[in-house]
């Protein structure tokens, strides 16, 4: 365990505050428990910075979350920025903070809940004891491919993108994908779309050259359109899924519906030196200012930052039992209610969470 962890908060936009606030009281909980000292430094990212700066990542931002052990950031944007240029939108500042942390992995758990089976689209008998981690290459691929833009061709305006992997982007992220399957059930999954896309011809030649490595660990190759079916099919079968920045954009969101919500499914966005912990999900612009965001994925983000950046194991599981008993004790916000349960706001969620970890 660390003595203390110097904390760069990004509560952003939406109802970013509304749950980094929640995060921060369960940290508080968990610092008395435990006697770890958390420094926490808020800071502006997004719609909110842009506001006050001009600039959806102001420099001091970045250079504090330089200086710190790990950042926790919220979620960012909102229809009042819609209309800027990409380059100028709250999304931007996202971009450019995992990208110059380098943040190259994006580790997002989708874990069925027991007690939300019932939040589920899907029949119990599918999706209990789903368990599964997409692994999201997350500062190459198309996000960030050169040449981008919007320009005049022939007088109409066209749109486009370069999605572009290097081969050493696709080794590390391959590597650490085997290395994290060789402790859970040994068996990846590398999502590409390899009959179409060169781009992801070379993926699955580097995937399959790296897991030579591995003879340990089970190797299969998806292309991405069967992937996002069998998910929803067969959930229980995929343990980890690799796979570029843009699919695993996509899948991801797709795990959060099939766990019960979103607003369940945490991440942790890592590099060589930097850590950054944020939900899967956004700013949630239909229900911010509400005070009923499930603030869940924001604290299991800080449970994932308290066993790989704070080495406190226990205090991430102390806070995930905590949620599986609220759960189980009926205790829900609007996006996973059903019938029968308690629908509580997100202080009374937070405020429940907390009681069972003290
Ligand atoms: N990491 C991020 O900061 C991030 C991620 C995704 C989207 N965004 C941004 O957020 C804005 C809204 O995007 P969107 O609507 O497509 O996606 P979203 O994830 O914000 O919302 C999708 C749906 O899920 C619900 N939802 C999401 N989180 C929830 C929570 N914690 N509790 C309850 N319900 C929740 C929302 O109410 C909405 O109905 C956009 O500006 C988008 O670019 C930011
Ligand atoms: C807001 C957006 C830039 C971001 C992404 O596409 O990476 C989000 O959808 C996510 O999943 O973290
Ligand atoms: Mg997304």
């Amino acid at each position: 365990m660390k003595k203390s962890c110097k904390i760069t908060v990004l509560p952003g936009d939406g109802i970013g505050p509304e749950i980094m606030e929640s995060a921060i009281e369960v940290l508080k909980a968990i610092s008395k428990k435990y006697g770890i000292n958390f420094e926490f430094h808020e800071a502006l990212i997004g719609g909110a910075a842009i506001d006050a700066t001009g600039d959806p990542l102001p420099e001091e931002t970045l250079k504090l979350a330089k200086e710190s052990d790990a950042v926790l950031l919220a979620a960012v944007g909102g229809e009042k920025w819609d209309n800027l240029p990409t380059d100028r939108r709250p999304e931007k500042g996202l971009l450019k903070i995992r990208k110059e942390l380098d943040l190259f992995a994006n580790l997002r758990p989708g874990k069925a809940y027991t007690a939300l089976l019932d939040a589920s689209p899907l029949k119990e008998n599918l999706i209990k004891g789903v368990d599964l981690l997409v692994i999201r290459e997350l500062t190459g691929g198309i996000y960030f491919g050169e040449p981008r833009g919007i320009e005049e061709r022939n007088g109409e305006k066209v749109g486009y993108n370069t999605m572009i992997y290097y081969e050493h982007e696709i080794k590390r992220i391959a590597k650490l994908a085997f290395d994290i399957a060789r402790n859970r059930r040994k068996k990846v999954t590398s999502v590409d779309k390899a009959n179409v896309l060169e781009v992801s011809a070379v993926w699955r030649e580097i995937v399959t050259e790296v897991h030579a490595e591995y003879q340990d660990v089970e190797l299969e190759h998806m292309y991405v359109d069967n992937c996002a079916m069998q998910l929803v099919r067969r959930p229980k079968d995929f343990d980890v899924i690799v796979t570029g920045n843009l699919f695993g954009d996509i899948l991801s969101d797709e795990a959060g519906a099939l766990t019960g919500s979103l607003g369940m499914l945490p991440s942790a966005s890592i590099g060589e030196r930097y850590a950054l912990y944020e939900p899967v999900h956004g700013s949630a612009p239909d229900i911010a200012g509400q005070g009923i965001a499930n603030p869940i994925a924001m604290i299991l983000s800080a449970a994932m930052m308290l066993e790989i950046t704070c080495k406190l194991p226990e205090a991430a599981r102390d806070i995930e039992n905590a949620i599986d008993k609220v759960l189980e004790e009926g205790y829900r916000t609007g996006d996973i209610w059903a019938p029968g349960t308690k629908k509580v706001s997100t202080k009374e969620m937070t405020k429940a969470i907390i009681k069972y970890i003290i």
